[in-house]
């Protein structure tokens, strides 16, 4: 575990007259974001940073945040969900093995339902922060260069026709398999152009970045606001087409037999970790679609009311995170014999792709979405990046169509990218 700025600052919130555009605020460096619509958070500066690795990941980073956020000195004149002191995280997809990243922002500024402030931890003035952003758009990547990552089309394909096998032999019902693209730009990739394409092009997703994994999420693992608990299940997803070809994708997504198992199996996956910490948990029957720029998915939003009174007889956001991760949109079903497939069968390191990132706060508020759609900036040249895509394999899947369905995951940072 490493931290830094171990000393325990002020934390003031101020609210704001005017609400700013969120992610034009940005700077180039540390940019940090969850938002949606407009509304959400970004941060930037680091008062505190921990990585931490090992099976205890997650309850070592709850122990420091809440240790952390309780020695705080807090002046919070907002007091909704994300204000006051704020820990953005992006936690690995296996957080026993990968390296988690949470990060307490030197300055947050956040939007909801209308209503604008600004956060500042240790020195910094709430009134010089605001006017401190950069003003203009920083210029284009130039020309792009892809490269395989990990495995080259065709042996990702053998892959999933292996795991399609593995499936038929009773061994798994379903395991997500992903393959990561490499690029390599004539410039440095800006985080702030990237997001801001992110956020125009898909404003049903949330636009996140922490420690330069940054994507747009279609997918909301879990949200805590208060009591209330909500998540968005994706699974099963379908190309768009043009004109009437369109409507017919999406009718046929919508009655596709295979894709409601496959969606009905990352639903199952959530419900079943979720409950036990719930009152009532509720899923409608039916899936519905979500059709995003790209690509369409079936989609479940899942509402729940936490059992447990007050903030400290409830399990806490980062241990709630801790027990639905992963859920079968990502690994598979069973968990143990899908993720073990995907050690086997992905050759890659998904470091913290589809891993959960988003926010929480001293109330334990907050917003994990899964790391999808999204790009690892190299920390070595400022020009690369790696792109990840992935698709859930059940039986009878065609491993050309589950193919192209992570050409058309990966065209959503690309589209970012090149425009
Ligand atoms: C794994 C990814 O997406 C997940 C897999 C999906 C599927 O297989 O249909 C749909 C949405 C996500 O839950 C990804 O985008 O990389």
């Amino acid at each position: 575990m490493t931290t830094a700025g171990a000393r325990t600052p002020a934390v003031t919130t101020t609210p704001l007259r005017e609400a700013p555009a969120l992610l034009e605020l940005l700077p180039a460096a540390g940019a940090l974001s969850w938002v949606r619509r407009g509304e959400g958070l970004v941060g930037w500066g680091e008062a505190a940073r921990l990585e931490v690795t090992g099976p205890r990941a997650l309850a070592e980073a709850a122990a420091w945040w809440a240790g952390l956020s309780a020695g705080l000195d807090v002046d919070d004149r907002a007091g909704v969900p994300g204000s006051g002191p704020v820990l953005f995280a992006s936690i690995a997809f296996d957080p026993a093995a990968g390296t988690s990243v949470f990060v307490v922002p030197e300055v947050v500024v956040g939007r909801r339902d209308g209503v604008a402030w600004v956060t500042t931890t240790g020195d910094a003035d709430p009134a010089d922060v605001l006017v401190a952003a950069p003003a203009t758009a920083p210029a284009g990547p130039g020309r792009l260069r892809y490269a395989d990552g990990a495995l080259d089309p065709a042996s990702w394909c053998a892959r999933v026709a292996t795991a399609v096998a593995r499936i038929g032999a009773g061994e798994l019902a379903k395991v997500v398999l992903a393959r990561d693209l490499l690029v390599t730009a004539d410039e440095p990739l800006d985080v702030r152009s990237l997001l801001a394409r992110l956020a125009a092009r898909f404003p049903d997703c949330w636009t996140f970045a922490v420690d330069d994994l940054l994507g747009a999420t279609p997918e909301l693992l879990l949200r805590r606001t208060g009591r209330q608990l909500s998540s968005r299940v994706l699974a099963g997803t379908a190309p768009r087409g043009a004109g009437a070809a369109d409507a017919r994708l999406a009718a046929d997504l919508l009655s596709s037999a295979k894709d409601r198992a496959e969606h009905a199996l990352a639903v199952d996956s959530l419900v079943r970790a979720l409950q036990p910490y719930c009152t009532t948990l509720t899923a409608p029957a039916e899936p519905e679609l979500l059709t995003l720029a790209n690509v369409r998915h079936l989609a479940t939003d899942v509402t729940g009311v936490q059992r447990g009174r007050g903030v400290r007889g409830r399990a806490g956001l980062l241990e709630l995170v801790g027990a639905v991760h992963p859920t079968a949109a990502v690994c598979g079903t069973p968990t143990g014999a899908a993720a073990a497939l995907i050690g086997e069968l992905e050759g890659m390191d998904r470091g913290r792709y589809a891993g959960p990132v988003g926010w929480v706060d001293a109330r334990g508020d907050g917003e994990f979405g899964l790391a999808l759609r999204c790009a690892q900036l190299s920390a070595e040249d400022a020009t690369s990046a790696r792109l990840f895509a992935g698709c859930g394999i059940v039986a009878g899947s065609d491993p050309a169509a589950e193919l192209a369905e992570t050409q058309a995951k990966f065209a959503a940072v690309q589209a970012a990218l090149e425009s």
